[in-house]
């Protein structure tokens, strides 16, 4: 009979016993906070489908970057939301050297090195029609031509700074090409985070509005790049050929909704492992805050030290300084 000897609750009475068992625990360290740049000075553009988000020019950038580096928090996730005038078809200003995003770059690295940059590599801000690739004439996203291109944008970025390339577009061998380039150029330091596990998701609609590229995907959809949410032996097969090609972290995403397949690559490979609280997983916390239907901050901690159980190593957030001036009290 293990009852009463065995009484589960007794470790669970006192705060000193619960913290003395606690298995995991969320730190700032764990964290990588998420931004997008857009042109102009003094700028802060509202996120409408994700309050508390705003889009910033360069200068605003820089004072968001001190932030980073004053709470402790690592590293800086960047995207761009370029101008309608300077999307074409063939994307050709994701690697324009004086483009937007390798001008924030600079003055980010110039004025904060020791901050983390980690630079998204996909098509998506640049098209006129909001894939992540180069499409033919049917519309399909076209493999290796999308992946030269991806070459070029990892190389402009690398050149402007770029601590780690961060291919989001699901390409087939576009990891190994990648760092083939980087080697041969000479960036032997850059680190390559291999978005490997990137799910079709419906939680990446506030992102899209963010970055521009809703209204020109229409009724579009990624699916023929994006993997099947029905699936995660697919996922344990994509990270292993990403780290075969040279990823130096891979990344499950979205988050909360995927930790099953976090766990798994996790204890398959035991590679750095991140994780991505994506815009659709901050907009309903969001809402349902704005409601007072949920408490903010308590859902917000427990569904990043869900992340961090499930195994993840660090975790990319649009609530990243909100949660690092919690930490701190
Ligand atoms: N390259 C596209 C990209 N990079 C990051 C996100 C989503 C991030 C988020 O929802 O927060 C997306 C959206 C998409 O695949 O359509
Ligand atoms: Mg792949």
């Amino acid at each position: 009979m293990t009852f009463p000897a065995v009484r589960m609750r007794r470790m669970r009475r006192d705060a000193f016993s619960r913290a003395l068992m606690r298995e995991n625990v969320l730190t700032t360290a764990d964290l990588i906070m998420v931004a997008f740049v857009v042109e102009g000075e003094g700028v802060r553009q509202p996120v409408p489908s994700m309050p508390g988000v705003d889009r910033l020019s360069i200068d605003e950038l820089l004072k968001l970057g001190e932030e980073c580096v004053n709470l402790g928090i690592p590293a800086l996730a960047l995207f761009p939301s370029v101008d309608g005038s300077v999307k074409t078809e063939d994307a050709r200003e994701a690697w324009n050297p004086q483009g937007l995003f390798q001008r924030a770059t600079r003055a980010l690295k110039e004025r904060f090195p020791e901050l983390g940059l980690i630079g998204d590599v996909a098509l998506d801000p640049y098209t006129t029609h909001g894939q992540d690739g180069l499409i033919d004439e049917t519309g399909y996203v076209m493999n290796e031509p999308t992946v030269e291109a991806l070459i070029k944008m990892s190389l402009a970025q690398a050149e402007a700074g770029m601590d780690f390339v961060a291919p989001s577009d699901m390409m087939d061998g576009r990891i190994g090409a990648i760092r083939e380039a980087l080697e041969d150029e000479g960036y032997i330091h850059t680190r390559i985070l291999a978005y490997s596990a990137k799910y079709a998701s419906s939680f990446y609609g506030p992102f899209r509005d963010a970055v521009g590229s809703s209204a020109n995907l229409g009724k579009g959809n990624k699916h023929t790049y994006q993997m099947d949410v029905g699936n995660s032996d697919e996922a344990l097969r994509e990270v292993e050929l990403d780290i075969a090609e040279g990823a130096d972290a891979v990344m499950v995403k979205p988050g909360l909704p995927y930790l099953d397949v976090v766990r798994r690559v996790k204890d398959t490979f035991g590679v750095p492992t991140f994780v991505y609280q994506v815009s659709g997983e901050y907009a309903m916390i969001k809402a349902a805050a704005q409601n007072g239907w949920l408490d903010e901050r308590a859902v917000v901690m427990e569904s990043l030290l869900a992340m961090k159980r499930a195994g993840a190593d660090a975790i990319l957030t649009y609530f990243a300084v909100d949660v690092a001036r919690w930490l701190k009290g």
